[in-house]
C-alpha cells in the first residue's frame, strides 16, 4: 500500500484516481506522495519516505526545488489545468476596471419607491465608462494563460501586444501570428493601456514591475497582476498610484496596504478556483502521480526531466543520481556483478539531476536489497527504487 498526503482543498475526482486496494489517503505518517496545492512547503517538512510532490496547478514557488532535487523528491504541476478560469477572470476583471459595475450596483441597491426605473433613469450619467474596443493590451508572458488572454481580448476588439522572451515552441504555435511581440519589456510598457502579467515568480521575476517599469507606462494606465505577489514591487505600485501615475492595480495577491488603497481591486487568490479547474488539476496531478509510483516514469516534472519508457519487464530499478560522467558504466557494472540481464534502459538528465530507469526480469527481494545496498554507495547516487510489475 502506498500512502497519499494531501494539502489544501483537492477535489474528490483527484484522490479517486488512486485504487483503494493499492492506496491509502492521509493514513501514515510516512506517506509515499503528496498531493497539494498553495500549501507553503519551504514551512511543511517533508521526509524522505516522499518520493514525488504533485501541485495540482501551477505555481511552484511554494515548494522547495533544491530540498526536493537532494532528497530525489520529484515535484510535477498541471501545466494548463487552470488557464481557462484565469482568462475568463481576467476578462471580468478588465471589464470592472473600465465600467463603473460596483458603484452603480450599490448604488442602485439603496434606491426605494414606486419610481425606481425613473431613479435609475436619471442616475445613470454618473456611472458612464469606456471601452475596451480600440485599446492597447500588453500581456507579460505567453504561456497556457497568457496565450488564452491575447486571443480573449483580441476577440473584444483590443490591440494586444505580447512580450515574452523564453515561449515555449508549443505555446508560440498556438499563438495567433497576428499578435505582435514586443521586442523588449519597455516597448510593450510604453504602447499599452492595460498590462497583465503572466508569468511564473522565479528570483529572475523578482520585482519585475518597479518604479523603473510603472514610469515607463502611459500616464493613467491600468496594471493588473494575477500571477505571484513579489512580481510587482508593492511600495512602488501604492506610489505610482497615489501620484496618479497608473490609474488602477488590480490583483490576486495583497497586502493590507494594497487592499485598503482606493485604486485597488483586490481578488483573493481566485484565478484557478473554479469547479472546472479545480477538478482538471486534482486528476491531471492524481495521474501523474500514479504514472510515477507504479511505472517510474515522469511527464510534467519541474525539476526532473521527462522520461517515458514503455513498461514491458517483470521489474524495474529507478535511479536518481548526479549528473556526472559514467554513472551508467558504474551502475551497469554493479548490475553484471549480480548476474542481471538489462531488457531496456533509460537515462535522461536535467541540470544538475539524472534519472535511469533499468528493465530486467524478477530478482529476488533479498538480492535487490543487497544491490540496493551496493548501488547507494556510489555517493552520487541519491535514491533507488524497485517497481515489481502490476504491483
Ligand atoms: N491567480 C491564480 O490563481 C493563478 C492561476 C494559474 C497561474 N497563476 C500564475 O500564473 C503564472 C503563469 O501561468 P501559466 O499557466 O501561463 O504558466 P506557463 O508556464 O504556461 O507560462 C508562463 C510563461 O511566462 C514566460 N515568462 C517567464 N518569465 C518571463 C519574463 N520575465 N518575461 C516574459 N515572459 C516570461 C514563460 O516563457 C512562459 O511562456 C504561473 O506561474 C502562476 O504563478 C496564477
Ligand atoms: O491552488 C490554487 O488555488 C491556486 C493555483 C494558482 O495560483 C496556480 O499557480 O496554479
Amino acid at each position: 500500500m502506498l500512502d497519499i498526503k494531501t494539502y489544501n482543498m483537492i477535489a474528490p475526482e483527484g484522490t479517486a484516481e488512486f485504487p483503494a486496494d493499492k492506496y491509502t489517503i492521509n493514513e501514515t505518517d510516512k506517506p509515499a506522495a503528496l498531493l497539494i496545492r498553495s500549501q507553503d512547503m519551504h514551512k511543511t517538512r517533508f521526509g524522505t519516505s516522499v518520493l514525488a510532490i504533485a501541485r495540482a496547478g501551477v505555481g511552484v514557488n511554494n515548494i522547495p526545488l533544491v530540498e526536493a532535487n537532494s532528497n530525489g523528491t520529484v515535484v510535477f504541476n498541471t501545466p494548463g489545468s487552470n488557464a481557462n478560469a484565469v482568462k475568463e477572470l481576467i476578462v471580468a476583471m478588465l471589464i470592472l476596471a473600465t465600467r463603473p459595475v460596483f458603484s452603480s450596483v450599490q448604488w442602485a441597491k439603496k434606491l426605494n419607491g414606486a419610481d425606481v426605473s425613473l431613479q435609475t433613469e436619471k442616475g445613470k450619467n454618473h456611472f458612464a465608462g469606456t471601452e475596451l474596443q480600440g485599446k492597447t493590451i500588453g500581456i507579460i508572458g505567453l504561456g497556457s494563460v497568457g496565450s488564452r488572454v491575447a486571443r480573449a481580448t483580441a476577440d473584444l476588439g483590443m490591440h494586444v501586444i505580447g512580450y515574452d522572451p523564453y515561449i515555449s515552441v508549443e505555446h508560440a504555435w498556438r499563438l495567433s501570428n497576428d499578435i505582435p511581440r514586443a521586442k523588449d519589456l519597455s516597448e510593450l510598457l510604453q504602447k499599452s493601456d492595460y498590462v497583465t502579467i503572466h508569468i511564473p515568480y522565479t528570483e529572475g521575476n523578482k520585482d519585475l514591475i518597479s518604479s523603473k517599469e510603472l514610469a515607463e507606462l502611459k500616464d493613467g494606465a491600468i496594471l493588473l497582476n494575477y500571477s505571484r505577489w513579489g512580481i510587482v514591487n508593492e511600495n512602488a505600485v501604492i506610489d505610482a498610484l497615489d501620484s496618479h501615475k497608473i490609474a488602477q492595480y488590480l490583483t490576486d495577491f495583497s497586502s493590507e496596504k494594497v487592499i485598503k488603497h482606493e485604486s485597488t481591486i483586490v481578488t483573493p487568490h481566485i484565478g484557478g478556483t473554479t469547479l472546472e479547474a479545480e477538478i482538471n488539476g486534482a486528476i491531471m496531478a492524481a495521474q501523474t502521480l500514479k504514472k510515477y509510483l507504479e511505472t517510474g516514469n515522469i511527464v510534467n516534472s519541474v525539476n526532473f526531466p521527462a522520461v517515458e519508457m514503455p513498461f514491458d519487464s517483470n521489474f524495474r530499478i529507478t535511479l536518481i543520481h548526479q549528473n556526472v560522467p559514467n554513472m551508467v558504466g558504474r551502475i551497469t557494472t554493479i548490475l553484471a556483478k549480480y548476474d542481471i540481464n538489462i531488457d531496456n534502459m533509460i537515462n535522461r538528465s536535467r541540470e544538475q539531476i539524472a534519472y535511469t530507469m533499468i528493465d530486467t526480469d524478477n530478482i529476488s527481494e533479498k538480492t535487490f536489497n543487497k544491490l540496493k545496498n551496493e548501488l547507494i554507495e556510489i555517493s552520487e547516487v541519491i535514491r533507488v527504487r524497485e517497481i515489481r510489475k502490476n504491483k
